[in-house]
């Protein structure tokens, strides 16, 4: 079965455009798929000419004829168009009203121009229909059609040379040489008649038309061999827009996909009266064409399925080749653009294409950020777990830091390159930079966190073997007490930092941040001494009591003292307290300098061999001068190192005094009433003469 023609109405004899018609009629006959290779075939020529029944005949169109019986009157109304069936490419036929002015008004020949310049503005060839016996005559019927033709074609503002096939229907006996010349000389006659403007006053027929004459015998008396002739026609419009072809200017031509919207735009603007610039008119149907091509790709990509798989993937973490899907998601559209775009004014096709392609890439960008923001936080996470690791198998610390650094972000160079597509020169730098610094924060965060940690446990170490021993040092406050104490410190501070050193070696500090924590550490060393001796010092009065009471109460073999006459009370009580006074010389400052000092010197010559006895408030004001121990400071001795003040080593040695001397009280107590009882028994020597004489005699000698 043959295809269908499709005939359509394009324009109505009102002058409306069919345009929805037209779409269906592209639809139907697949012209969008044409690209550039497709025909326009026009018929013009006298009203019941016979045009219907030759496009019928030539292209197997179905074009309405007018039935042979009922006489010569107006059949077609308008313009229609039909496909062309069977002949390649796609050639469309164009079937104009006749143009006989007898059924319309005399004066009534808008139309006629109008659809004369559109047919010679969208067609390849525009076949001239006309009587054999019209061709040398003066009043012929084709000659006011002529005119109108040449003369709307100087309203096209760039001529295309158009393609006229001259139809000669009704051949008669006269040979066809003979008619040729003839008709060309009509044409010629016809071509210098009309007004020409002043651009193409000179311009030669040739120059816009390319002429071809054929005749045709009779279709109602010679129909056998009308079909014959015919059908040898038809052949020449197989192939028409080859080089060589019917169609011989092809400059002109619009993609069959913006066909209708060019068929529409030139009919208005021909309605409005305006002059046809087909070039311009080119870029504009390009411009329109290449934007909704455009629009229409981008919003296919708006709902590509793959487009949308690949945007929810990335939603939840990274996507193994995301450049690659993305870049193919891409490419399709824009070659898709490509494939319907190629056929339009190239400068107009490019520009929208870059602005689809910059739309595309604007729309698809988020998605490449949240990927590039996986990315960036699965290396972070990456960089956390390389580091614990490399350290609990016993990596140094900055030689830790720097492999997995390299090693995270090797990771994320990769992943860039995964998730970069080459239609856009995305810039990964600013990312990257952030992961830097956040693998940077992290490595010293952790640094600080471990360094602080060695820290302490030095610092631990420190207290435990210095607060013990400073402690006992301190209590003994024997002559070597500060001799011993800086030696102590020094030695365990030393080890403590040269330890910490070696374990801070693979952090590979800088000499500044290095030096200052050594210094820290002595510093830490050095305040627990200071501060075991502030507590040592805050107790003073409990040892000193301790001191004096033990050397009281104690002979030098630690037994208990009996307070027998032999005792010697107040030498006693002079070594005791001098033994206490000796504690509180070591207590009154610190000493962790080698330097000499009077401190013990001035205390045993103010208070254990002083006699000044400071009574009156006035003989107060006087000491404060004179008396070494109204002071505040020690000589030589700063007031950071001083533990007790001269003042109040005065004041604690008076309280001292006054509490300790219940205890030497109560040893002369002790001692009294020891010699009492010794007086109670008879004399030693009484008892002896007992002894020898006995009791009887004893008694008679006391007689
Ligand atoms: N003498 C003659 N008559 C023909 C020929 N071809 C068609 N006719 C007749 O001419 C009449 C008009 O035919 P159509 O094909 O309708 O003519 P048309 O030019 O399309 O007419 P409109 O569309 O009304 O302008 C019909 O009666 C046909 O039978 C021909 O080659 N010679």
């Amino acid at each position: 079965m043959e295809e269908d023609c499709c005939a359509t109405q394009l324009i109505y004899r009102d002058g409306e455009f069919n345009s929805s018609g037209l779409d269906r009629f592209v639809k139907e006959v697949k012209l969008a798929e044409c690209g550039l290779s497709y025909a326009v075939v026009a018929i013009m020529g006298p009203q019941s000419s016979g045009k219907s029944t030759l496009l019928n005949h030539l292209f197997h169109t179905k074009f309405r004829e007018m039935d042979a019986y009922s006489g010569r009157s107006q059949t077609t109304k308008g313009i229609w168009i039909a496909k062309c069936v069977g002949i390649e490419p796609c050639t469309i036929a164009m079937d104009l009203e006749g143009t006989d002015g007898r059924e319309r008004g005399e004066d009534d020949t808008t139309f006629e121009k109008q659809s004369a310049l559109f047919a010679l503005a969208v067609s390849d060839i525009v076949l001239i229909n006309m009587w054999c016996h019209d061709i040398g005559r003066e009043q012929a019927a084709n000659k006011p059609l002529l005119k109108t033709v040449f003369q709307v074609m100087m309203r096209l503002f760039s001529p295309r040379k158009t393609t006229l096939l001259f139809v000669i229907r009704d051949k008669t006996k006269t040979p066809f040489e003979y008619l040729e010349p003839v008709l060309r000389e009509d044409i010629q006659k016809i071509w210098d008649g009309v007004p020409k403007p002043q651009a193409h006053k000179s311009t030669p027929f040739s120059d816009f038309f390319s002429v071809e004459v054929v005749a045709l015998p009779s279709c109602e008396e010679k129909e056998e061999k009308f079909k014959e002739e015919v059908a040898q026609l038809r052949q020449r419009f197989f192939h028409s827009i080859s080089p060589g072809g019917l169609s011989g200017d092809r400059r002109g031509v619009v993609p069959a996909t913006g066909f209708s919207f060019s068929a529409r735009q030139i009919w208005k603007v021909i309605k409005e009266n305006k002059d046809l610039d087909l070039p311009a008119h080119k870029v504009m149907v390009a411009t329109v064409r290449c934007e909704e091509i455009a629009n229409q790709k981008f919003n296919q990509l708006v709902y590509d399925e793959d487009w949308l798989a690949l945007e929810e993937a990335v939603q939840t973490g990274p996507v193994q080749g995301f450049g690659k899907r993305l870049s193919s998601i891409l490419c399709t559209y824009l070659s898709e653009y490509d494939m319907e775009a190629i056929y339009f004014d190239e400068g107009v096709g490019n520009s929208k294409r870059q602005l689809l392609e910059s739309k595309a890439l604007d729309f698809v960008y988020p998605a490449y950020t949240t990927m590039m923001g996986h990315l960036r936080s699965k290396a972070l996470e990456d960089f956390k777990v390389r580091l614990e690791q490399s350290l609990n198998r016993g990596g140094e610390f900055a030689s830790s830091v720097r492999t997995s650094t390299q090693s995270s972000m090797l990771e994320f160079d990769k992943g860039c390159a995964d998730a970069a597509i080459q239609l856009a020169d995305w810039d990964a730098s600013r990312v990257r930079e952030k992961l830097k610094r956040d693998i940077d924060a992290h490595a010293s965060s952790i640094r600080s966190a471990k360094l602080s940690e060695l820290n302490i446990n030095y610092e631990k170490q420190l207290s435990a073997s210095l607060t013990g021993p400073v402690e006992a040092l301190l209590e003994t406050g024997g002559k070597d007490t500060w001799t011993s104490t800086r030696k102590l410190l020094n030695h365990e501070t030393e080890v403590a930092v040269s330890e910490f050193s070696a374990a801070v070696a693979g952090f590979e500090l800088d000499k500044d941040t290095s030096t200052k924590m050594m210094q820290n550490l002595r510093d830490y060393a050095r305040n627990v001494v200071e501060k075991k001796a502030r507590e040592e010092a805050a107790n003073i009065m409990i040892h000193m009591k301790d001191r004096f009471s033990t050397v009281f109460n104690y002979d030098s073999d630690s037994m208990p003292r009996v307070w027998t006459e032999k005792e010697d009370i107040r030498s006693i009580t002079k070594g005791a307290r001098s033994a206490s006074l000796k504690l509180l010389s070591v207590m009154a400052a610190i000493r962790l300098e080698e330097k000499p000092d009077n401190i013990e010197k001035l205390l045993f010559s103010s208070l254990m061999d002083g006699t000044v006895t400071v009574s009156s408030s006035q003989d107060r004001r006087i000491a404060a001068s004179t008396y070494p121990l109204a002071s505040s400071t020690w000589e030589g001795v700063s007031s950071k190192d001083t533990l007790i003040t001269p003042v109040q080593c005065k004041s604690l040695w008076r309280q001292f005094k006054a509490e300790t001397e219940y205890s030497v009280t109560q040893a002369i107590s002790a001692q009294e009433a020891h010699k009492q009882s010794n007086n109670w028994w008879p004399p030693l020597w009484s008892i002896m003469v007992m002894f020898v004489l006995g009791l009887d005699e004893f008694m008679l000698l006391l007689k």
